[in-house]
């Protein structure tokens, strides 16, 4: 198979929502967790390497995206895609403008495009304003975000600030225009000077068009639709593919967990819903920071404890916190409580997976990335999507199933999504 795609992913949800949108789109994918070891042989169309470099220091994120970048050029790879939220987040030092900077450096290059869009859960991009279900980014629970709170919503001044070039925007007009209008367009740009161009778009046809336009560029910016829109280009899929290529990810039965670790809107939404009929305990911030390896243990043991048949709900830990929970508990303890629960939540994933839990449900990017760094995985299959941007996925060398949730992805049934069809039969859905 020739490697037609290489991504280099800031978390690991992140990671597996692209991963998820190119094998949907007939693209054989596999995802890395962290930069591999140089003799490790991938074969696959696109390779998917998932970093945690959100929001650690922007020379760390920096490093380490250009060692990912290293990688997949030994590994032939020609086109570069820097996948970051479909909602920016970020801190205003970055670390989206940092590395885009230095992955152009690496690559040589003057310009590239800026393109978060995904129309299908909600983010659209007009005249270079972020877009969360119809409001703007500032307006939308990202402002809330206990590690990376959005309050602008221009990615052109987002990414002038975060970044050393200047920003401009190709508008929708111009994308309605078609492929080579858009081509014109950056190249405008580049002639200007202009070093990042956002990209407008606002429907799955505008993605299609700057996938197109975009997909010999050397790097690219943004999220899963512009990588769902360069996977149609370069694929021209059909079902059958699709199908194909998500075959080697499909869920396995097994023990199960749900964890939840974010406080977005909707998985505030999800922990009610679930919470209604399934056994579920909250994880307590400062229990976590008294004693993350203790308290650990002791949350483990309460999952471990809970009914595990294939026709049982799995048991939820949670620490989703609405709001003014949430502020009171920053206000109090700053950035400790996040890391201390992420900790709690990497120690409980390592107990049940030694114990014989094999389906991990986790919501939250950075919780994800604890959990998945605990279970010590080196890479998965990337299986059918069990909702957009959430793909089940299998771990490469580990008896594991698992489905890594963004924060705001899913429907309020989400974690019920997730259940062995036998769990749910007994319930009343409508009643959920
Ligand atoms: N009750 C809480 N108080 C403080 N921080 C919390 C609480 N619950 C979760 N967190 C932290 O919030 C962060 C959520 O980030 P993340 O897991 O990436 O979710 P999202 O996908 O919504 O961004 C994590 O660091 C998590 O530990
Ligand atoms: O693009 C997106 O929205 C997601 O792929 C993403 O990056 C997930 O981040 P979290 O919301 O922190 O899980």
């Amino acid at each position: 198979m020739s490697l037609l795609l290489g991504v280099i992913a800031d978390d690991f949800t992140g990671a597996t929502d692209i991963a998820g949108f190119l094998v949907a789109n007939g693209m054989a994918t596999t995802q890395l967790i962290g930069v591999p070891a140089d003799d490790i042989e991938v074969d696959a169309e696109a390779i998917v390497i998932s970093l945690k470099s959100r929001s650690c220091p922007a020379d760390e994120a920096i490093a380490e995206s250009l060692q990912a970048l290293e990688w997949l050029r030994a590994k032939g790879c020609k086109r570069i895609f820097q996948k970051y939220c479909s909602t920016f987040d970020s801190s205003k030092e970055g670390n989206i403008g940092p590395v885009a900077d230095a992955l152009l450096d690496a690559l040589d290059d003057s310009l590239t495009v800026v393109c978060p869009a995904l129309p299908i859960n909600g983010r659209t991009i007009y005249n270079g304003y972020l877009f969360v279900n119809g409001v703007l980014l500032e307006e939308s629970g990202m402002r809330n975000h206990p590690i990376t709170p959005m309050t602008d919503s221009s990615l052109m001044r987002l990414m002038e600030a975060q970044s050393a070039g200047r920003c401009g925007v190709v508008p929708a007009e111009i994308i309605d225009e078609g492929v080579k209008a858009v081509k014109a367009a950056l190249e405008a740009a580049r002639a200007e000077g202009k070093r990042y161009m956002v990209l407008d778009s606002i429907t799955d046809t505008h993605l299609d068009i700057v996938g197109e336009a975009v997909m010999d560029m050397p790097l690219v910016t943004g999220g899963s639709g512009l990588g769902a829109g360069i996977a149609r280009a370069l694929k021209q899929p059909d079902l059958a593919d699709a199908e194909d290529a998500a075959k080697a990810g499909a869920a396995q039965p097994g023990r199960g967990v749900v964890l939840a670790g974010s406080c977005s809107t909707m998985t505030n939404r999800q922990v009610a819903l679930y919470k209604a009929k399934a056994p579920s305990r909250a994880v307590e911030p400062e229990r976590c920071m008294a004693n993350a390896e203790g308290y650990g243990k002791e949350l483990a043991a309460w999952v471990l404890d809970q009914p595990s048949g294939p026709d049982s709900l799995s048991p939820m830990l949670h620490a989703t916190a609405d709001p003014e929970t949430l502020q009171t508990i920053q206000k109090k303890y700053g950035a400790k409580a996040s890391n201390a629960i992420e900790q709690t939540f990497a120690v409980v994933s390592g107990i049940l997976a030694e114990q014989g839990t094999t389906r991990f449900v986790v919501a939250g990017g950075e919780t994800s990335g604890a959990a998945v760094k605990a279970l010590a995985l080196s890479g998965f299959a990337i299986g059918p999507q069990i909702a957009p941007g959430v793909p089940w996925v299998r771990a490469i060398d580990k008896p594991y199933s698992l489905a890594l949730k963004s924060g705001n992805f899913g429907a309020e049934t989400f974690f019920f999504d997730c259940q062995m069809p036998e769990a749910l039969a007994g319930l009343n859905l409508a009643d959920k």
